[in-house]
């Protein structure tokens, strides 16, 4: 019988199978390393560093507080024994206007409480929260194409809370309670001693169910963290890609995904309420019992005239405030397994390190001429088996004209995230103006490259804020020559508040031409000597490919080009001409020649007049012979 209870309390207790969960290959979200609060406490505290004196109020009222609630109790001890035992009023004339001043005082001091202390938290999470940001942003490329964005979303927005629980109201809680419980325990010794001892028998009691139960509570949390990570991973998944997802139909399917992560969470949450419903009944019966044992003693020696009933009420009222804090301190270290489980999830974060970042001593440049160079580079994604580029070489001198050019998965987004230096080459060497791109400042490198790229970037913003993101500080006047180079002042004009219009998340309200035409102008108002053009008419239809020509051609004038494109009269202008096969230099020249070596783009130019003029300038991508 005591088997069967027993093992339905630890079903009831169970975390949610939470270590099934993370044995899950499918699962979205995989859990961060566990670690101790202690752990989690001791990596996180060096972060105060510059915080702590914030802490100086909340231990002066932690101080105060427990000393005037001491002194109120002690008046209702003198009031029943000076006043009501003796039927004698005369005291009544002290003991209420002290207590109504003490009352005042508590007030005041609970106000300055609750403001500083959320003060103190706020703005602790308020710069923690941008240190994380500006953590999380600095991360490398590598980092955002292996994770799901949903997740960091919700470790930045949520799971940084937990942090200054841990390490603030945590700290200045378990402070708070450690001095009520000093100036409770010494009243109560002042008071009785021989009760005091009765009273502490239930101490060990309350640390060992705490013990365990914030074990079972960290567990729970851990898993209710993780399966919020997952459900803002496929809620921004599902919401961003909303048109993919309706195109398809596959709204029911979407929901299924959701609603599995949905009942983990609710099933985590479920839970660790589980455990909570158990650990309070038990912590109250410990501490009745408790009461119960003093209140028999207490009673004996009220009989034997040891003890006057205020004494006795006095010292009930002292166990009650004295088990309070036992209990809450008990209850912290809960707290502490919950916040940890959230913590490290953000530890996890902040232990991500740049892939790229910029060496000891990189140079600092200034405008470069444009000298663009790649030397046998050798490049393999991180936890993939096949190298992306295999001894690539090619050299654009300044104001040249470099395509790229080769079927899909051929290296070429590849090559350009190796210039913009998002990743470095495992060999070999990209050199801007002679100079290896690792010995540079990494925002120098930046500075020194314009992009244009497949899928443009448009943020939500007006169409002003659009183009001078280029190049912030930019004048009205400059905005308007690159917006009129790129050739969008007209339809820029014609938007409702023109320059002032909003463009919507993404560009939505813009066609894909426009918002082409205005990724040129940001490009142009940048003014960088060399330009990366990644497929900048993909996704365009003839006429609006055709259209954006001439812009791009402007752009494109005085630079170093860089082009990776499918637009044949692109890659014809073209000084160079570099075909890739499966991460490899296969061919190399003009596009006359090219033509009369009659090897792999030729045979993709025959295929692109097979495709007839109505298509004008597309080399088919994805139709490199094999
Ligand atoms: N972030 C990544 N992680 C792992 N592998 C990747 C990553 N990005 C690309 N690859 C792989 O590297 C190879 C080259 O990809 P890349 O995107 O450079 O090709 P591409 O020539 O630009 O193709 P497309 O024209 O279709 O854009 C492919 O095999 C691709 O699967």
């Amino acid at each position: 019988m005591v088997r069967v209870l027993r093992h339905v309390l630890r079903e009831m207790l169970s975390a949610g199978g939470a270590a099934s969960e993370e044995q899950d290959p499918a699962a979205v979200v995989a859990p961060a390393p566990r670690l101790s609060p202690r752990e989690v406490f001791r990596r996180f505290w060096p972060y105060t560093r510059g915080r702590r004196r914030w802490l100086a109020p909340l231990l002066l009222f932690s101080l105060i507080g427990p000393v005037v609630d001491g002194a109120e109790l002690w008046l209702f001890k003198t009031v029943i024994d000076d006043a009501l035992v003796p039927h004698d009023p005369r005291p009544f004339l002290w003991i209420a206007p002290t207590y109504l001043g003490l009352i005042v005082v508590s007030g005041i001091l609970g106000f300055a409480d609750d403001v500083t202390s959320t003060w103190v938290s706020e703005r602790f999470l308020l710069s923690l929260r941008r240190d994380v940001f500006r953590h999380v942003q600095g991360l490398s490329l590598g980092f955002f194409e292996r994770r799901r964005l949903g997740d960091v979303l919700s470790r930045v927005t949520g799971d940084v809370d937990a942090v200054e629980t841990l390490l603030l109201s945590g700290v200045a809680d378990g402070l708070y309670h450690l001095v009520r419980l000093g100036v409770f325990l010494g009243l109560l010794c002042y008071l009785r001693w021989d009760l005091t001892l009765l009273a502490l028998v239930v101490v060990p009691l309350f640390w060992r169910v705490a013990r365990h139960f914030s074990r079972l509570i960290g567990e729970a949390s851990r898993e209710r963290r993780r399966r919020s990570g997952s459900l803002s991973a496929v809620a921004e998944e599902t919401l961003g890609n909303v048109a993919l997802v309706q195109a398809y139909n596959r709204q029911g399917w979407e929901e299924r995904r959701f609603e599995r992560e949905n009942l983990g969470r609710f099933h985590a949450a479920m839970a660790s309420a589980r455990i909570g419903a158990v650990y309070s009944p038990l912590v109250e019966l410990i501490e009745v019992s408790g009461i119960l044992a003093v209140l028999g003693l207490g009673t004996w020696k009220l009989a034997q005239g040891q003890l006057t009933l205020g004494g006795l009420l006095l010292f009930l009222a002292l166990i009650g405030k004295l088990y309070g804090p036992v209990s809450s301190l008990s209850g912290l270290a809960t707290t502490f397994y919950t916040a940890s489980a959230a913590a490290e999830r953000i530890l996890e974060l902040l232990d991500q390190r740049p892939q790229v970042t910029d060496a000891a001593g990189a140079r600092r440049t200034g405008r470069a001429r444009g000298d663009v160079d790649f030397d046998g580079v050798c490049f393999r994604y991180p936890g993939t088996a096949r190298p992306a580029l295999s001894d690539v070489s090619f050299h654009a001198a300044p104001g040249e004209i470099l395509a790229l050019v080769g079927a899909s998965g051929a290296g070429k987004s590849t090559a350009a995230k190796l210039l913009l230096r998002f990743y470095d080459p495992d060999r070999g060497a990209i050199r801007l103006d002679g100079t290896d791109l690792r010995e540079l400042r990494l925002t120098d490198v930046r500075e020194n490259v314009a992009v244009v790229l497949q899928e443009t970037l448009v943020l939500h913003g007006t169409v002003r804020e659009n183009i001078a993101y280029g190049r912030p500080g930019a004048t009205d006047a400059e905005i308007v020559a690159a917006a009129r180079a790129a050739d969008a002042h007209e339809f820029v004009q014609a938007l409702p508040e023109g320059y002032d219009t909003l463009v919507g998340q993404r560009g939505r309200m813009l066609s894909g031409g426009q918002r082409q035409r205005l990724a040129i102008a940001r490009a142009m108002i940048r003014d960088a000597p060399v330009l990366l053009l990644d497929e900048p008419t993909s996704g365009l239809d003839v006429e609006s490919g055709l259209r954006i020509m001439d812009p791009l051609r402007r752009l494109m004038a005085g630079r170093t080009t860089v082009v990776i494109s499918h637009n044949l009269l692109t890659v014809r202008d073209a000084t160079r001409i570099v075909v890739l096969d499966h991460g490899r230099v296969v061919e190399s020249g003009t596009h006359d020649d090219l033509l009369a070596r009659r090897g792999a783009y030729a045979r993709l130019h025959r295929l692109h007049a097979v495709r007839g003029p109505g298509r004008p300038g597309l080399v088919p991508r994805g139709a490199t012979p094999s």
